[in-house]
């Protein structure tokens, strides 16, 4: 196995994808889809068989215009989350286990642009349907993070956590399956007027646009879009929180940009992409506290990295978005300070020490980048990013957030998460 952090080793294992780029799958979940002779998802599939079902992914996840159109329902989540922040504050402005509260709001998020529909993790009384899922998916990042970082017994016997991994697995299968069924159905659309129902009435179209898959294979896909977008997402903004927390100077500056946004009535979501303050504070995030460690290839040919002939096949590379090389005083002055100014600048501060140090632009972006790279970069980037920054533009016109508590730090189990739990303090802001 070789782990690589150089910029430049990225560059050239980015320059040599193949067009289906080989991925291990996850062991502990390829065992079970075995065992039940099932699809294997996106995630785990490789070849044409991951080609045919992620090009039809592409086509709705992946084209601006296909994202935007959930902007004002992403907008509505996040309402709700300011609801849910006012009603569960304790007497310190701060909401006790803040980090589960961010699983639900990203939950309802995901539930948007999956599924379709609001499911209603915010409600102040959620279904137990939906507090299942939502515990579901707890239990089956628990289980994995368990499993894929121990001795593989796994492989062998029927372990504890295999049991556990198989049962949330199934019991996730079965709540998305009820709720595809319905949409198929046209049984549980949204009233006449409100902003889902014009979605949902493509619901029938997107669902059937994945025209080439079997039915078990569409729950399968949406099963794994809900468990791959909720840690991750609200991890990230875990880490986004914390760090305008610790810097109250970037919170104030982002705060007057998102200012002129939340007055409009709608949100469109091109307007979005013109927050470069906001971007640059995302980019600046994501740079410190890389929200995915790692991205995990296997090349058909062979490949010289740092001097090193890596043979063809056999060798399985990983690609490390560590904080060794984020963090590098060599690729970024001052890389410990949180400066989102350094994204903005028209020659700016990375540009200049790369002039330095003759590392592309490219090498740095792939680098900096927390969604993987290539063809088989994150599928579901757009819309966290874009839940991402609605969040921020309705909690940060509403709050001034603070942080009191120990320095939070990235730790890595599956995806990174906050080293201390993230609570903030919530202070009213007089508009
Ligand atoms: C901040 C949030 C997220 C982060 C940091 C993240 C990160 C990643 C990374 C690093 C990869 C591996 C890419 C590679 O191997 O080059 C990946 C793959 C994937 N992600 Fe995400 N992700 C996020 C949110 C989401 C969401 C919301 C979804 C829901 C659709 C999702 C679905 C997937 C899927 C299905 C794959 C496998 C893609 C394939 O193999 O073709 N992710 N993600």
């Amino acid at each position: 196995m070789v782990f690589t952090s150089s910029p430049q080793n990225t560059e050239i294992m980015f320059r040599n994808e193949e067009r289906c780029p080989f991925r291990d799958p996850l062991g502990p979940v390829a065992k079970i889809r075995d065992e039940r002779n099932e699809y294997h998802g996106l995630t785990n599939s490789n070849g044409e068989d991951w080609w045919r079902v992620r090009q039809i992914v592409n086509q709705h996840f992946l084209q601006n215009t296909a994202v935007w159109k959930y902007a004002e329902a992403h907008r509505n989540v996040s309402k709700d989350f300011l609801k849910f922040i006012d009603r569960n504050m304790d007497e310190k402005n701060e909401v006790p286990n803040f980090g589960k509260a961010l699983n639900r709001w990203s939950f309802e998020g995901a539930g948007v642009f999956t599924l379709k529909r609001r499911l209603g993790a915010l409600d102040i009384k959620p279904c137990t349907e939906i507090e299942e899922m939502i515990n579901c998916n707890e239990r089956i990042f628990q289980s994995m993070g368990e499993l894929l970082y121990a001795l593989p017994f796994w492989k062998y016997v029927n372990t504890k956590d295999m049991k556990k991994l198989r049962q949330a697995l199934q019991e996730q299968y079965n709540s998305t399956e009820t709720h595809i069924l319905r949409i198929l159905k046209d049984k549980d659309i949204s009233s006449e007027g409100s902003i889902l129902h014009n979605q949902c009435l493509s619901d029938r179209s997107y669902i059937h646009s994945f025209v080439n898959i079997i039915c078990s294979e569409k729950v399968i896909l949406m099963t794994e879009f809900l468990v791959a977008g909720i840690d991750t997402t609200s991890n990230s903004a875990a880490f986004l929180l914390y760090a305008l927390a610790s810097n109250q100077e970037a919170q104030e500056r982002l705060r007057e940009e998102v200012r002129e946004v939340n007055r409009m009535d709608t949100i469109d979501g091109k307007l979005l992409h013109n927050m470069k303050y906001l971007q640059a504070c995302l980019r600046e995030t994501q740079r410190m506290f890389p929200f995915v460690n790692s991205s995990p290839r296997r090349f058909r040919k062979d490949l010289v990295l740092s001097g090193y002939l890596i043979p063809a096949g056999e060798t399985y590379i990983v690609y490390s978005y560590t904080s060794c090389s984020l963090l590098n005083p060599e690729y970024y002055d001052d890389p410990n300070t949180f400066i989102p100014e350094r994204w903005l600048e028209t020659k700016s501060v990375t540009e200049r020490q790369r002039e330095r140090i003759n590392v592309t632009y490219l090498s740095l972006f792939i680098m900096s980048g927390p969604f993987g790279l290539g063809m088989r970069m994150c599928p579901g980037r757009k819309f966290s990013i874009q839940e991402l920054q609605l969040l921020l533009i309705t909690l940060l016109s509403n709050y001034r957030v603070e942080y009191h508590h120990d320095p939070i730090k990235v730790a890595f189990r599956l995806v990174s998460f906050p080293s201390q739990a993230p609570q903030f303090k919530f202070t009213k802001l007089k508009n």
